[in-house]
C-alpha cells in the first residue's frame, strides 16, 4: 500500500527508520508568514470550505450528526463513535483555540455538510524540548464521498491555516499505520455491565464461564474505598497541576500542562469528562488524581441496544495511594455513573494495573504521529505521556 499522499509530507519517513545521523527535532524549518499559501487549497468544483462555529447550535448539530454517521467504526463495524456535542465543544474550544482550525466542507449545491477536520492548540514537551503544536482529530468524509482524495486536501487545508498562526507542528493518532508512528499502543477494556457487552457482541462469554459467573468476576464495590477521595473541584487546580506536571516530566513526549489547561481540561464536566482526586484526610495535601472522558458508541445493527456507555482514561497520578487502588476506585465510580466498559490505553504507567484489575486487551491498535518533527527513535507507549480524544 503506498504511501502516496505522506510521501510528499514533512514527517517521519519508512525508509529513514534507523538513520540515526538524521537529528531529532524539526524536519522543515518555520517559514515566514508571508511565504505561506494566503488563500485555501483547490476542492473539487462541487464542493466548498466552511469554518465551523461551535458556539452555534446549529452548525455544532451538523458536525455532531456528520460524525455520528461517518466517523470512526471498530475493525468489525459493529460499533461507530458518537461523541456528544458537549464534549465536541469541550474538545475543540480549549484556551486559545482558533476557531479558523475548525473546518468543513459543505456539497455547494445541497449546503449539507460532507466532511470535517479540526485542530487545537497544545504544549507539547518533547524530551526536553517544550513545541506549540496543533492536535489534529476528527477528520472524517462522508460514507458516500469515501476514495475521492477529500482527505489529503482536508489536510493540507489543515496544516496551512495552523501555518498562519505560526504553528509548525502537529499531534494525531490513526488506528491504521502511516510514516511514521513515534509509538503504538494496544486498547484495553474493562467490562463494567458484562451481560450487556456480551449481549452486544462487544465482549464473548470465556470459555467454561457462565453468565452469572462473568458477572460475579467483574463485581465491583458501590464506593470507592479510599478515604479522602472525591471530585475535583475549582480550588483543586493548582494542586492538581503541581501533581500532574510533576508526574508527567517523567515520559518522554507528553502534555505540558499549565493552570489554564488543567482548569479546562480536567475540572469536572456532566457527560463529558470526570474527574477525582484523593485529599489525605491527615495533610489535606492532594496526593492522588484520577480522571477518564466520556465517548459512548452508537450500536450497529442490534435490535436491543442502541448506545455502548464507554469511559476512556485519561490523566492518572498516584502518588501515596496504590496506583491499582486508585484505578479501581476509578473503575467503581464509573460503574456507579451506568458506564457499560472502562477503556485504556497502555501508555504511562497504565500497564501497571491492565492485568491486575481485569482489563482484556482490545482487538486494535492505536498509532500516535508527530508531524514536521523527527524522533530519533520510537517510544514505547509506557513512555508516551499524551491522551488525545
Ligand atoms: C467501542 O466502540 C468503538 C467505536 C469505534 C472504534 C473502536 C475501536 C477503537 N478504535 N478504539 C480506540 O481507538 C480507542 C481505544 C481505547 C482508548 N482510546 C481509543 O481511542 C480514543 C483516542 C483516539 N481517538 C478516538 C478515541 C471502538
Amino acid at each position: 500500500k503506498t504511501h502516496k499522499f505522506w510521501e510528499t509530507q514533512p514527517v517521519g519517513q519508512f525508509k529513514d527508520i534507523g538513520d540515526t545521523s538524521l537529528p531529532e527535532g524539526p524536519i522543515e524549518p518555520a517559514t515566514p508568514l508571508s511565504e505561506v499559501k494566503q488563500e485555501p487549497y483547490n476542492l473539487p468544483s462541487v464542493y466548498e470550505w466552511t469554518t465551523c462555529d461551535m458556539n452555534s447550535d446549529d452548525m455544532c448539530s451538523e458536525v455532531y450528526n456528520l460524525l455520528k454517521n461517518n466517523y470512526v467504526e471498530d475493525d468489525e463495524n459493529m460499533f461507530r463513535f458518537n461523541y456528544s456535542k458537549e464534549f465536541l465543544r469541550w474538545a475543540l474550544r480549549p484556551p486559545g483555540y482558533y476557531q479558523s482550525w475548525h473546518i468543513g466542507v459543505r456539497a455547494k449545491t445541497s449546503k449539507k455538510l460532507v466532511a470535517f477536520i479540526s485542530g487545537v492548540p497544545a504544549r507539547i514537551r518533547v524530551r526536553d524540548e517544550v513545541v506549540k503544536m496543533a492536535e489534529i482529530n476528527f477528520l472524517c468524509v462522508h460514507k458516500k464521498l469515501r476514495s475521492k482524495r477529500l482527505a489529503p486536501v482536508m489536510i493540507k487545508e489543515v496544516t496551512r491555516r495552523v501555518h498562519l498562526e505560526n504553528i509548525w507542528q502537529a499531534a494525531y493518532t490513526a488506528g491504521v499505520i502511516l510514516p511514521t508512528p513515534i509509538t503504538t499502543c494496544q486498547y484495553w477494556h474493562r467490562s463494567l455491565n458484562p451481560k450487556k457487552l456480551i449481549d452486544v457482541g462487544f465482549s464473548r462469554l470465556g470459555a467454561r464461564m457462565t453468565m452469572s459467573r462473568t458477572i460475579k468476576l467483574y463485581k465491583l464495590p458501590d464506593a470507592p474505598i479510599t478515604p479522602g477521595f472525591r471530585k475535583m473541584e475549582p480550588r483543586d487546580v493548582p494542586a492538581v497541576t503541581r501533581l500532574l506536571r510533576n508526574y508527567l516530566s517523567q515520559f518522554g513526549v507528553a502534555t505540558d500542562f499549565d493552570e489554564n489547561d488543567v482548569e479546562h481540561w480536567l475540572l469536572p464536566r456532566e457527560d463529558v469528562v470526570d474527574s477525582y482526586l484523593v485529599e489525605s484526610p491527615e495533610t489535606h495535601d492532594v496526593t492522588d488524581f484520577c480522571s477518564f472522558y466520556t465517548l459512548p458508541s452508537t450500536i450497529l445493527g442490534n435490535p436491543n441496544y442502541t448506545t455502548l456507555k464507554a469511559a476512556y482514561s485519561y490523566y492518572n497520578v498516584a502518588t501515596q495511594t496504590s496506583f491499582l487502588q486508585l484505578m479501581n476506585d476509578a473503575l467503581i465510580v464509573s460503574k456507579q455513573k451506568g458506564f457499560d466498559v472502562f477503556n485504556a490505553l497502555d501508555v504511562m504507567h497504565n500497564e501497571s494495573f491492565l492485568k491486575e484489575l481485569k482489563f482484556g486487551p482490545g482487538d486494535g491498535q492505536l498509532h500516535y504521529y508527530l508531524y514536521n518533527y523527527r524522533l530519533k527513535s520510537a517510544l514505547k507507549p509506557a513512555e508516551l505521556g499524551l491522551v488525545l480524544l
